[in-house]
Parts: structure tokens; sequence; C-alpha cells
């Protein structure tokens, strides 16, 4: 018999009506002869609500206490259910995380799954009865040992289904919610968001880390790693909602089910060139003139960073392939001069390569980034540009350091050789154009300027903000060649979240105190707007036209970063909104296909 794992969502199980239309779709599918295990979330709000009430006692809640609280939410949604489904005359047991037996790391709030044992739930199984496991919670060990409830943090039911699914190895896992599957972007705030039918799990990974809230990245993370079949539906249609592809059925490792290696894979492209452009006016609309301008002339972009400086200026870099380097910057230079951007430079720089590394959860594992830029200082190589996202970062080294840094980065991520892939040009497949947009607000920008010539700096920002738990959005590198030298200055541009602003200013402060030159700049509050699909990079023109619509739009881009399946802009947080609907209108994502 076939065995499914379901999810319902806090939304689907909101009240009693809900929980009984719910029991009443698991006993047709019992009835059919499914083994089912399902797992539910607290009902509506409760999260929320029993939060708030810890912290009207207390303005710092004890984190073991908390994780007892908010774990009942959960208990009281598998025990109404249970009793719906008995009402309905099929037999069920709920549990808890405890007594299933969803093994943790001994942390609370935040903790990751180690292991899921299985027997019980096989047993119960075996008397076909249908299993109601607790979301978002598991269990550890203390010091002392005696078991402790944990919590796996908000959203976290997605990640308690998909583990179950992935230990049990069940034929499906689907989660239930409020709409009827993947859409284009979120319903709420685009009324025409479409259906997508499948989705890739890297794509999903990039839409989910940058806001689009339907699917937590982690549980796309074990999907992805552990190859289970992860579909996302609806709880009151039955339409077959969206399909994820592109797991890899790897086995379960003896670190944990959500502790293997974030990297699986080492990648370098030779001759490449980068392409920097400095002291341009900030006008509204001007990068879009650039980028169309490159596109229309066949010049396939790779990554782009650009950052509006403080003073009025904006500085752009791009990578393209080596042998369109010379055309690239005479196309910028044509088009800056009939912009009249008098002070604008272009200074272009071949003989590059692209190192990349790709795995899952780069930018959310606190210490990839880090482990990452250590080692690329410690073997003294010298990065002209880089680009982070979920599934890859890449960075940009000079030709003649590229076999030595590879090596590093092999040794380094306990990678074996035929993970290396090494090609001379612009590569591989033509994938569809962008999937879905989406929209992350409260991001702050974070200016480390004048940092001196050497990756070391990199590493320690990247480790000081590992260490405290802070979570890097995007990150972006900008050179400038310093005025009558051949000497360069580099900026290092981050957006974090609002809320970790106070934090990690203390923590870059002191980190770059051994650099007295260093200087730290922070705007105001921005919302970042990305569109994510992997036939971007293979599409000439697709960043043309987001920045276009953003100008049409009349919002000022304060900060582009890409990376190969992605493209972020951050404007100001007041025109969050509108650039999505600007994005998600001129991909045409809101028509039916
Ligand atoms: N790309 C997207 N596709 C579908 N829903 C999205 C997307 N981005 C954001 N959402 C939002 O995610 C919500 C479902 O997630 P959530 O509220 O956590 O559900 P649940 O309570 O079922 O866990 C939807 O109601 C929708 O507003
Ligand atoms: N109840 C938890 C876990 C969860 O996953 O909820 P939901 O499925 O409603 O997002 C939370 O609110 O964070």
């Amino acid at each position: 018999m076939a065995l499914v794992v379901q999810k319902f969502g806090g939304t689907s199980v909101g009240n009693l009506e809900r929980i009984y239309a719910i029991a009443k779709r698991i006993a047709i599918k019992h009835r059919e002869g499914l083994d089912l295990v399902i797992v539910v979330s607290a009902m509506g709000d409760t999260t929320d609500e029993l939060i708030n009430m810890a912290y009207q006692i207390h303005p710092n809640p004890p984190s073991r206490e908390i994780d007892m609280l908010l774990s009942t939410g959960e208990q009281v949604s598998i025990a109404l259910l249970a009793i719906a489904l008995d009402r309905l005359g099929i037999a069920a047991i709920s549990m808890t995380g405890t007594q299933v037996g969803i093994l943790t790391e001994a942390t609370h709030g935040q903790a990751r799954i180690l292991k899921i044992q299985t027997e019980r739930i096989l047993k119960h199984l075996e008397q076909d009865q249908v299993v109601i496991v607790a979301g978002f919670q598991g269990t550890t060990q203390s010091s002392n040992g005696f078991p402790e409830i944990t919590t796996l943090g908000r959203g976290g039911s997605d990640t308690s289904a998909v583990a179950i699914a992935a230990a049990l190895n069940a034929d499906a896992c689907e989660i239930y919610t409020d709409v009827i599957g993947i859409l284009t972007t979120d319903p709420r705030a685009v009324e025409t968001a479409q259906l997508i039918k499948t989705i890739s799990c890297d794509e999903m990974l990039e839409l989910a880390s940058l806001g689009a809230a339907v699917l937590h990245p982690r549980a796309v993370e074990i999907a992805r790693n552990y190859g289970v079949l992860l579909s996302v539906r609806s709880s009151w249609t039955l339409s077959p909602g969206t399909s994820l592809v592109g797991g890899y059925a790897k086995h379960m490792n003896n670190e944990g089910l959500e502790i293997g290696k974030s990297v699986d894979s080492a990648k370098l492209i030779e001759n490449q060139a980068i392409v920097r452009i400095c002291h341009l006016p900030d006008i509204v609309g001007i990068t879009a003139t650039l980028f169309e301008g490159l596109a229309s002339a066949n010049v396939s972009i790779d990554l782009i960073a650009q950052v509006n400086n403080f003073n009025g200026t904006v500085t752009i870099s791009f990578t393209l392939a080596d042998q369109q380097l010379e055309k690239a910057c005479s196309i910028c230079r044509r088009i800056l001069n009939s912009l009249k951007a008098k002070d604008a430079t272009v200074i272009g720089e071949g003989e590059v390569s692209k190192l990349s590394i790709s795995g899952v959860g780069i930018t959310s594992r606190y210490g990839t980034l880090a482990r990452l830029f250590e080692v690329l200082a410690k073997n003294n190589i010298n990065l002209r540009a880089i680009a982070t996202s979920e599934v890859k970062v890449s960075c940009l080294i000079q030709n003649k350091e590229a076999s030595k840094a590879l090596k590093a980065v092999l040794h380094a991520f306990e990678l074996s050789n035929c993970q290396l892939y090494e090609s001379s040009s612009l590569d591989d497949i033509n994938g569809s154009k962008v999937k879905g947009v989406a929209l992350d607000i409260n991001q702050v920008q974070i200016s480390i300027l004048n940092v001196p010539n050497h990756s070391i700096v990199l590493a320690t920002i990247c480790r000081g903000l590992a260490d405290a738990f802070i979570p890097i959005g995007s990150m972006v590198q900008l050179e400038y060649r310093i005025r009558s030298s051949s000497l360069y200055s580099r900026d290092i541009i981050l957006t974090l979240y609002q809320d970790d602003r106070i934090k990690a200013r203390g923590i870059l402060t002191e980190l770059l105190s051994p650099w007295p030159g260093v200087r730290l700049e922070e705007g105001s509050t921005i919302s970042r707007v990305s569109a994510v699909g992997v036939g971007i990079r293979n599409t000439p023109g697709v960043a043309a036209k987001m920045f276009r619509s953003l100008s049409i739009a009349g919002i000022n881009i304060q900060m582009i970063a890409t990376s190969e399946i992605r493209t972020s802009c951050m404007v100001d947080e007041s025109d969050g909104l509108d650039a999505l609907q600007a994005v998600h209108s001129c991909f045409e994502l809101g028509q039916i296909t």
C-alpha cells in the first residue's frame, strides 16, 4: 500500500469546522487504502498568541520554557483531529514529537532534526491507524540525560512533514495549505498570480529564502537531499497543485538528517571578464538603459552587482565571457556618452575565472560563506567579485590563481575531483524563463567601505555574523580603481534583516577595528524584490526587462545582486509592493498558460 505523509498548516486547521473538513478528506483517502501519516500545525494564530503571552510576562523568556509553551499549540490540533477521525469511524492516534522520537539538536527555538525513529509510527500503520504527528517539535536529551522538548523554528511543520517522509521512505509528501499550490507570487500581494505546475527544488529554495512563505526552505532542502516526492496543494480543492522536481535520492548520513554537507559541488569556468562602471549618475532607468543596450547587441551577462553610493552616484559591475569584453565596454561607453554621464568610467578586466560552490542552504547555513572566504584568504586568493544565493556562491578570481583556488575549495568542503566541472565558455541548458517573483521586507543595507584588498576582511565579517547567527540576505563586492593609481579600493555591501541591525553594527564595528580606514555605513529599511528561474542566465535581457519595469513604475533601484538563477533588486521600503507588482507583470506571470 502506498504510504503518504500529508501536512495541514495552521490556516487549514484554524477552527473546528476546518478540522472536521480535513478529517473527512483524510477518511476518504484512508478508505481508498492509503497508509497515512498526518502532520499538523497549531490552529490559526495560536503560536503567535502563545509567544505574545510569554512576552507580556517577561521581556526575555527562557528558551526552554518558550519551546514547552509553543509545543502545546500543535498538541491541541493533533488531538482534535484524532477525535474528529474517531467520530468518522477511522482509527487514528495522535503523537507528539517526543512520542514519535523526532530527535533534534540540543538547542531551543531553532533545532535541526538529527533522526526520526520510525518504529512506533510503523507499528500503528500496521494496525491500520492513521498516525497524526505534531509538527514543529522534536525532542532532545538534556545534559542530565532527561528528554526535553525542542522546536524547529517558525514555519517548522513543513520541515517535520518532509523529514518524516524521508525517514519513512514514503511514496509522497503532500503539503496542504490555503492556496492552490505554489504560485508565481504571493496572491495576497498580486491577485493575478498563477499556479506553477512544476518547479525545481533549486528554484523553490531560492523563492522560499527570498520571501515566498508558502513552503519552508528547510523542507525543500530535505526533499532535495533525500529525493522526497513533494507537492503543495489546496486543503479545500482536489487540484493537483505544484510538484517539486530535481531532488536526489541520497542516503541518510550518520551526521544527522538535517546536518549533512551544505556544499555538494564546485565548478570552475575560465576565461571570464568583469566590467566596472563607476561614478554613474543616480538616475531612475539608467541601469535599464545600459543592460537593454547590452542585450540588444547579444552580449550575454552573467552576474550583476549595483550599489547606489550615498553620494548620489551608482557603481555597477557585471561579468561575462572574456570574448565579449571589448564589445561590452564599447557599448557601455557609447551609452554613457549619449546619456552625457561625463564622470562615469568603464573599466574592463579579462582573464578571470568564476569559481562556484553549489549546494543547499548556503547562505542560511551559518558559516558556509565564512568557510569559503577563510579558505580563499588562507591561500592568498584575491577576489574580484562575489555573488551569493541559497544554492550557489560564485567568486571571480584571476585565471592564474584559479586552479589553486579550486583545489583549496575541493579540499575544504571534502569534495572529490569528480564533482569538479571545467568549461571554457558560457555553458549548458536552455531552461525556461522566470518562474516566480518574491518580496522580502524589513531588510537593511550595510556598506563596508574602503576595504583593503584582501579576502581576510570578507572572511572575518562572514565568520563574525555566522557566530552571532545573523543571516546575510544578499552580498556583493564592488571595486574601484583609485584615481591616478593602479590600486583598487573595495566596498562590500550586505543586506541583513532590520531586526539584526543593532547587533550586527556592534559586531562589525568591533571586527573591523584592526582596519582603521574601513568605514561602516547603514542605509534605511529596504525591500528586496527577486525574480527566480533556471532560464534567467541563458535568456539575454531578463535583468534589463526587470530594471526597465521598475523604472517605468518610477522606482529607484538602490542595489542589485544577482546569482545564476535569481536577480534581486533592493528598493525603498515603501516601493516594495509596487515593485513586486511591476516585476510580476513585466514577465507576464499573471497570464494563464
Ligand atoms: N509564491 C507563493 N505561492 C503561494 N503562496 C504564497 C507564495 N508566497 C507567499 N505565499 C503565501 O503563503 C501562504 C501559505 O503559507 P502559510 O500561511 O504558512 O500556510 P500554512 O498555514 O498552511 O502553513 C499563502 O496564503 C500565501 O499568501
Ligand atoms: N505553528 C508553528 C509551525 C508551523 O509550521 O506553522 P504553519 O504551518 O501554520 O506555518 C508556527 O506558527 O510557526
